[in-house]
């Protein structure tokens, strides 16, 4: 900016900040803004200030606070910027000290982006940066175009912001969406469409984590246009199944602004001219053929529509309640486990991890749920609307790993695909990949996975340009990736490039949580099944006390025979696979003992529990490697190449 130009913008703003009328500034909100940066925080305009971002661990601390937000609202950001792509706008999602705690815009651009603070981590607060979209929004609650010159500090002068409140569902004020961009045309009203767009989103994306905070409860819409209010939520009112109001979004409680006591706890007779059978269907959650309602006092009428609270089946409330716990509405990390205490501080270290950037290692016997803990950090995280990619690297057959990987360019392969592949590692860009069975990646990948992992870009097969990516590995293996090390067959480099945190999941048999996760699967399987499901006592017993060598994927598989077989809601003991039922009476001296299934052979000795799990699943199938890949859950040609790895030769062929 020119000297004189800016010295134009400071004396401007004093003048109109100490004696202007909102005309000469054209806009209120930023008149009293400029006044509250001289008056309030004691800032000067003619001190430029960099932009402040935040360090990495205050950013995170600010995530944590609207995690479960920011997942609702990154689905309404990424639709929203594809509206916007190519116009060389920037999206921001600020919390509520504006700080920005998520953002999507062009990467090409991204040095210049930061350099202006439209970036990550950049604190928009008035105090901090001035007159600004976000810190002027922050400041009244109220959306607004700050366009240019607008700004109080000349730094930002450049950019035209526009920024609208979100509100959280007891309309707390909790977040600001701004769209902003580096370059405009000078007239304000050039930024006429991109603020309406912002106030339409923001509505939406508050909208949409109103339905979800009030999933359990029906929502009575009420609109203007009998055509649209299935659609847009314009007034949305969360009610009981006495009437009673427990929740209102932004347009409801500014309808109801006048009622002296607000709109929560009122009842829907308090609110509205509503005859007995009106009434009555709106507490049977009904939906009418006349859709008309109006209000009480203000008359005004509106198009009504009811979404019914979402059904729970009664299996799952049946089966969680047999275990005495009440987890069912806990995120869903939270709810990989009961009260164990081993899993318990790996779920605490787990939600840590989140949103770190950091690859993550799991590790635990097979079946014990590492891809469910892999999948549940990916939705927990901030990239939970980007691609969750999982990949079996003992699954796909080695000739092809390299291809399905890093994919391939248009005429790389005879009998490729014409246009190319882009590679699996690439469908993650901005997700997760999560790499399971990574100790079987032979040796010449895990080369070209730890370039792709330090130099974060990948090239193509027959590329001759890498791409750029945003990856986040979670590699998972039920081996000692040491050991592996130490035999030579996995690279000592890759492997500190992946453990970046390394989560220990225990095997079932020394769960404390039996009870719940039997509880939890079983509820799970029933609803599949769309039925109820309770287990007697001494079903329960018989699997509290198995030995689980294939773990949960074990146990799921047990309860799903065992719902497959039952008669009514209430699963017997005789509902349960032989083996178990054998195991039980055996430890309960009705016939001969058996040894625990992983420790009747010496093959665990060698290092390996899953040699013996495979090794017990093959003995209970009677050598049958078909039963015991059903047994296992795993395919039978995987079951060969484990008996070939682990040494395992059945009796007839000794
Ligand atoms: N906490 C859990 N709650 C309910 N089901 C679970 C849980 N953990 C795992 N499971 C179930 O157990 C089975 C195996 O899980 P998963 O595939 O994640 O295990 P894994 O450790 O990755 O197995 P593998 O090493 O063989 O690939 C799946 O059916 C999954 O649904």
């Amino acid at each position: 900016m020119k000297k004189d130009a800016y010295s134009r913008h400071v004396d401007h703003v004093m003048s109109a900040a100490l004696h202007g009328a909102p005309a000469e500034v054209g806009d209120e909100l930023i008149l009293k803004s400029w006044r509250r940066c001289i008056a309030d925080y004691g800032l000067d305009p003619s001190r430029l200030r960099a932009p402040h971002i935040v360090t990495s661990h205050t950013l995170r601390a600010h995530q944590e606070q609207i995690e479960q937000f920011m997942g609702v609202a990154r689905v309404g950001m990424e639709q929203m910027y594809k509206r916007v792509s190519g116009l060389g706008y920037v999206l921001l999602l600020t919390d509520a000290a504006g700080v920005t705690v998520d953002y999507i815009g062009n990467d090409a651009h991204a040095a210049e982006l930061k350099k202006a603070g439209l970036y990550l981590g950049a604190e928009w607060s008035e105090q901090s940066a001035g007159t600004c979209a976000v810190g002027t929004c922050v400041a009244e609650q109220a959306a607004l175009t700050c366009h240019q010159a607008d700004h109080f500090d000349p730094t930002h002068i450049p950019l035209t912001c526009s920024a609208a409140p979100l509100f959280d569902p007891e309309g707390k004020f909790l977040a600001v969406l701004d769209l902003s961009a580096l370059t405009s045309p000078a007239d304000k009203k050039s930024q006429h469409l991109a603020l309406h767009l912002t106030m339409m989103y923001a509505q939406m994306i508050e909208d949409a984590n109103f339905l979800r905070h009030f999933e359990d409860r029906a929502i009575l819409r009420l609109g203007t246009t009998w055509a649209l209010v299935e659609v847009s939520g314009e007034i949305m009112l969360a009610y009981d199944e006495q009437g009673t109001v427990v929740g209102a979004n932004t347009g409801a409680r500014r309808l109801f602004r006048d009622a002296a006591a607000g709109v929560g706890g009122r009842t829907l007779a308090e609110l509205f001219e509503l005859a007995p059978a009106d009434l009555h269907r709106l507490l049977r959650f009904q939906d009418a053929s006349d859709r008309s309602i109006v209000t009480r006092g203000g008359g005004r009428m509106f198009y009504t529509s009811v979404r019914p609270p979402r059904q729970r089946p009664a299996a799952r409330r049946i089966a969680v309640d047999a275990a005495g716990d009440s987890q069912a509405s806990l995120p869903e990390l939270e709810r990989l486990a009961g009260d164990d205490k081993a899993m318990r501080r790996l779920l605490d270290q787990a939600k840590r991890l989140v949103n770190r950037k950091l690859n993550i290692l799991v590790h635990g016997e097979t079946g014990t749920g590492k891809e469910v803990v892999a999948r549940a950090l990916h939705q927990s995280s901030n990239r939970a609307a980007r691609p969750f990619v999982a990949v079996n690297c003992g699954a796909i057959p080695e000739s092809l790993i390299e291809s399905e990987l890093f994919g391939y360019t248009a005429g790389t392969f005879t009998g490729g695909r014409a246009k190319g592949m882009k590679g699996l590692i690439l469908q993650s860009d901005g997700g997760t990949l999560f790499l399971d069975e990574i100790g079987d990646m032979p040796l010449h990948l895990q080369t070209r996975l730890l370039r792709v992992l330090s130099e974060k870009e990948v090239l193509p097969l027959g590329a001759d340009r890498p791409v750029p990516l945003d990856l986040t590995v979670i590699a998972a293996s039920h081996r000692d990736l040491r050991n592996l090390i130490g035999a030579g067959t996995f690279r000592e480099d890759l492997y500190y490039r992946l453990c970046g945190a390394t989560l220990h999941l225990p095997p079932l048999r020394l769960r404390d949580d039996k009870r719940y996760l039997i509880a939890k699967v079983l509820s799970e399987e029933a609803e599949l099944l769309g039925r109820d499901a309770q287990l007697s006592a001494d079903a329960m017993h018989a699997l509290l006390s198995f030995g689980w060598p294939g773990n949960i994927r074990q146990l799921r598989n047990v309860l799903r025979y065992a719902l497959a077989i039952s008669d009514g809601a209430l699963v017997m003991h005789a509902d349960l696979p032989q083996e178990l039922t054998d195991q039980f009476s055996a430890t309960h001296g009705t016939s001969a003992v058996p040894a625990l299934p992983w420790r009747e052979t010496g093959v665990e000795e060698s290092g390996d529990a899953d040699a013996g799990a495979l090794h017990a699943a093959l003995v209970r199938s009677k050598w049958n490697v078909t039963r015991a890949a059903a047994d296992l859950n795993l395919a039978r040609a995987t079951v060969y190449r484990y008996m070939r790895k682990f040494g395992i030769v059945p009796p007839n062929q000794r």
